[in-house]
């Protein structure tokens, strides 16, 4: 049985990121809103719109403090954004889903998402996605390192050099892979199932991009921001 142990630069490392990550919640004021009062679907749709745009700010802050991506070729930066700014958000959003809400605001967020001018189709799919992240119970260093790891997908569309994204990717995979053996000793599938969790968040971001095009359709208006990443419009 190999010890295990992290490294101090690894330390440094997790150091860095899960600060960057815990630096930026939903603005407190946007995510009491949609826990207040009754709201038309046309104003929850403009509050997740809010929501989905000031996520995407912060993605962008939390990748300058990624250690190696602002040495990374300038445009396969921005494929690397683009290419995970939607899992990042689903992401982000299970983990708010899913964190220690005062008793029934769960409920009141899942009724205000769900009352959203959102396609019905693609509901079941998200809420079974947060529930999945929710049932691991990560930590924050786990939360933020999976997030670090979704961000350095090398086989993103447009990446020119996918071996040095893989080399970042590859120093994230494992100290994360080391802290899921220190963290869960008892489930030595943990670490796996965490990466299954990657592949689930694909599969919605696929559901994702058709729901854009039916919002397009019955005209919903999204930022310039988010139509810039999600290549809409
Ligand atoms: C400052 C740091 O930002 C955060 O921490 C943060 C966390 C979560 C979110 N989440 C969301 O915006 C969000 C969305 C959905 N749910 N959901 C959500 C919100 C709270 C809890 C759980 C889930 C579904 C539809 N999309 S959408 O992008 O397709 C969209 C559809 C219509 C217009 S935009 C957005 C944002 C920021």
């Amino acid at each position: 049985k190999e010890k295990v142990e992290i490294t101090k630069e690894q330390q440094a490392l997790v150091k860095v990121v899960v600060e960057a990550y815990n630096r930026h919640q939903i603005p407190q004021d946007v995510a009491k809103k949609l826990l207040q009062d009754q709201y038309s679907a046309e104003e929850n749709f403009l509050l997740l719109t809010e929501m989905a745009t000031s996520q995407v700010q912060v993605l962008v802050e939390f990748t300058k403090n990624i250690p190696g991506f602002l040495s990374l070729d300038r445009e396969d930066q921005i494929a690397l954004l683009k290419g995970s700014a939607v899992e990042a958000m689903f992401l982000r959003s299970a983990q708010v889903f899913s964190k220690k809400m005062p008793n029934g605001h769960t409920e009141v967020l899942e009724e205000r998402i769900r009352k959203s001018g959102i396609s019905e189709e693609f509901m079941t799919p998200m809420f079974n996605f947060y529930k999945s992240i929710g049932e691991l119970h990560m930590v924050e260093e786990e939360q933020a390192l999976l997030t670090t790891i979704t961000i350095l997908t090398p086989d993103r569309p447009y990446v020119k050099d996918q071996q040095a994204v893989e080399r970042l990717q590859e120093t994230i995979l494992d100290v994360l892979r080391k802290m899921c053996v220190l963290q869960h000793p008892q489930d030595p599938q943990y670490f796996a199932r965490l990466l299954g969790r990657l592949t689930e968040l694909r599969t919605l971001s696929h559901y994702h991009a058709e729901m854009l095009t039916s919002w397009r359709v019955n005209d919903h208006k999204f930022t310039p921001l988010l139509c810039e990443i999600w290549d809409v419009q």
